[in-house]
């Protein structure tokens, strides 16, 4: 007996759906939605051994039960396809060809972390509440333009006066991009995962924002004055100034790292 041959064409394909499933498990993370799916694909393989065994009424069954199963996989599946489409929209900003090509290098200011810490600092003792996104390569614009424009360089003090109790930008969050503070008053998706029920929507948002962009999102919390921050669909909760100031420096420079090196390998 021969080997099956093994093309170029055969090695692409393993690959497109080996990123497929990686892209499902990312977005499925901490939902049901692996249970739903194991069961959907126990019903598949069942409708397999069925049909192979001609089982003429079961087959029929399962068939049907199959056919609607695309529109049955949308519902199921609807906030998973929207965070997938979401993720689409905020794809990186040079992955566009195009946009690389006339880019003058200006998204490529480092935010400096100290104004931010600072001013997280001080809210975080009088109890302001605060949501903050500071976004990397993602590109945010669909956020941006959610909330109200404001392109200022970035202060401690202007960071505490939007987030001040009943000031007009206070609720929502602030998106920092470089050294601006690009937009106040912006609405974040929240996350659907499975969260602690305790968490309430400031930092669901934060975390939902962290899902589907590589942005950094820092939460001072109303009730408590605790500093979280959120990245990568993760948060940790509770951190004092000067972890701040480290971890965000640290996720900055790995970013820029990175961004560095693609710059060098182009
Ligand atoms: N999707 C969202 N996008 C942006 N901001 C949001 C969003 N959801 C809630 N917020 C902000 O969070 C505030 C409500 O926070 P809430 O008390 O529900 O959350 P929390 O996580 O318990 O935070 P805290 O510890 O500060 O009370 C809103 O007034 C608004 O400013």
């Amino acid at each position: 007996m021969g080997f099956v041959p093994f093309t170029f064409v055969d090695l692409i394909d393993i690959i497109l759906v080996a990123v497929i499933m990686y892209w499902i498990y990312r977005m499925t993370k901490g939902t049901n939605a692996p249970y739903i799916l194991s069961g959907i694909i126990a019903v598949y393989l069942l409708w397999v051994v069925v049909r192979a065994l001609n089982m003429e009424l079961l087959s029929t069954i399962l068939g049907q039960l199959i056919s609607v199963g695309a529109i049955a996989l949308i519902i199921v599946f609807q906030p998973e396809l929207r965070r997938f489409l979401q993720m689409i929209g905020m794809r990186q900003k040079h992955f566009n060809f195009i946009t690389r090509i006339f880019s003058t290098g200006e998204d490529t200011v480092q935010t400096n972390v100290v104004p931010i810490v600072t001013a997280c600092r001080e809210m975080s003792e009088t109890k302001t509440g605060a949501l903050i996104v500071i976004g990397q390569q993602s590109d945010l614009r669909l956020i941006a333009e959610g909330g109200i424009a404001l392109d200022a360089k970035v202060s401690t003090s202007l960071i505490k006066n939007i987030f001040f109790k009943n000031a007009p930008l206070h609720d929502g969050a602030a998106l920092i991009e470089g050294d601006r503070i690009v937009a106040a008053k912006c609405i974040l998706p929240v996350t659907q995962s499975d969260v602690p029920k305790s968490f309430g929507t400031r930092h669901r948002a934060a975390i939902g924002m962290s899902e589907i962009s590589d942005a950094i999102i820092v939460v001072v919390s109303e009730e408590t004055g605790d500093i979280s921050i959120a990245q990568g669909g993760e948060i940790r909760l509770n951190i004092d100034p000067v972890r701040l100031q480290q971890t965000l420096q640290r996720y900055l420079t790995i970013n820029t790292r990175k961004r560095s090196k693609k710059e060098v390998a182009e």
